[in-house]
């Protein structure tokens, strides 16, 4: 038997979904976009077994149907595909980064057997589209499912059960809540990353020396300064109320740090770092897959030709399986960072003693 799976809107998100659905074991993936340009992408990029115009073909037989379209397209999508005689067990679910509005505008609508859950993978990338999608983008991520009290628990089993093939980690959290809690994680650090580049845009207006000198402090906090204006758009103006109370939090945090500035109160700016520090320190080490894996090691390296080779050759023939090397702000006249990162722990532990016994400084 079949399992059909419905994708409407295959970009950086739906496309991951898709490429990690399709090829399993009786699955059939489809991709729905109104647009025929967004349609030869997403087969030329070959993430769907098939594609289509119409919203009715995609949705017909379908036994899940994922809405990964912006935030402010998913109610729209919801009274449509309530309209239509959908398959009984059909499981409706979305991607978007809140879960209120969409929780409460699907408890208005009712079809026999059709039941519609919540979603959002804690996954993503300042990219967008289906050219950004990887199969690996969800891995080790959480995936946060919303159910209301009134679905049955094996509907949101066979969902959970399909979602094992992103191997993200499953969560049930109420939609709330999640807007309160992904507000501060992940909306509010969006707002503050895009309010500081363009703080920092208007001072280069008149010296060019601000984007010459910015460096990895300034790309670290601001990287997702570059992520996507319309889908950003529509999750800031979908959690507005959260987010104008922790933007009034923010205000009161960074009046501290005048206030500290003012009182010259230099023990008060170091407790500040320190409970930082220690906050940040107990992050889960969970990580997505695509950028980042699970064990990272650094190393000091002179910046001559051919080092990465040599380093990336010495754990190859030792059998220690390297998942990505990345090179930090290196310069030609500066000793650069290499990081090397690694699925298991033991061979980072045996990378970390190979080329410390080779002279390199290595870190942890
Ligand atoms: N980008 C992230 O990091 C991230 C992470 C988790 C969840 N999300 C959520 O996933 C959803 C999709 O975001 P994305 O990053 O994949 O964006 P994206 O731009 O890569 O993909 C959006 C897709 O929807 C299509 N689309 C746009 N407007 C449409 C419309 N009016 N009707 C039909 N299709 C339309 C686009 O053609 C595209 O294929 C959003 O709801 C977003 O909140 C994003
Ligand atoms: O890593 C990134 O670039 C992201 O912005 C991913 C991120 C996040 O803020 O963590 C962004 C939006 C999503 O809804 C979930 C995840």
């Amino acid at each position: 038997m079949t399992t059909k799976v419905a994708i409407f809107g295959v970009g950086l998100i739906g496309g991951s979904l898709a490429l990690c659905l399709k090829g399993k074991p009786g699955i059939t993936v489809i991709g729905h976009s109104p647009r025929p340009g967004s349609l030869s992408r997403m087969i030329e990029r070959g993430v769907v077994d098939a594609a289509t115009l119409s919203m009715e073909e995609a949705a017909l037989d379908a036994d899940f149907i994922f809405l990964c379209v912006p935030v402010g397209n998913l109610e729209e999508y919801l009274e449509e595909l309530y309209a239509m005689p959908l398959k009984p067990g059909c499981i409706i679910t979305d991607v978007g980064s809140t879960k209120a509005s969409v929780a409460a505008r699907a408890r208005s609508f009712s079809l026999p057997g059709v039941h519609f859950i919540g979603g959002h993978p804690m996954a993503g990338s300042e990219r967008s589209g289906v050219d950004a999608a990887s199969t690996l983008l969800f891995e080790n991520a959480y995936y946060v499912l919303t159910p209301s009290p009134d679905v049955p628990e094996d509907a949101y089993s066979r969902l959970e059960k399909l979602l094992a093939y992103t191997r993200a980690q499953i969560v049930r959290i109420d939609p709330v809540m999640h807007d309160q809690i992904v507000g501060a994680i992940s909306h509010l650090p969006h707002i503050i990353a895009v309010a500081l580049v363009n703080q920092v845009c208007d001072y280069n207006d008149n010296n060019e020396l601000y984007r010459t000198l910015a460096a990895g402090g300034f790309r670290d906090i601001t990287r997702i300064a570059s992520s996507d204006p319309l889908i950003w758009r529509d999750i800031l103006l979908s959690n507005r109320e959260v987010l104008l109370s922790l933007l009034r939090d923010w205000n009161a945090e960074i009046g501290n740090f005048i206030g500290l500035l003012e009182g010259q109160d230099g023990e008060g700016i170091k407790q500040a770092f320190e409970k930082a520090n220690l906050f940040r320190g107990e992050l889960p080490e969970r990580r997505k897959g695509a950028i980042t894996s699970l064990f990272d090691l650094y190393i000091d390296v002179p910046d001559t030709p051919g080092i990465i080779g040599q380093i990336a050759t010495e754990l190859g023939v030792r059998h220690i399986n390297l998942s990505n090397m990345q090179i930090i702000e290196s310069r030609e006249d500066v000793p650069g960072v290499l990081r090397l990162s690694f699925r298991q722990e033991t061979d980072m532990e045996r990378a970390k003693e190979h080329l410390h016994s080779l002279g390199y400084s290595v870190y942890v």
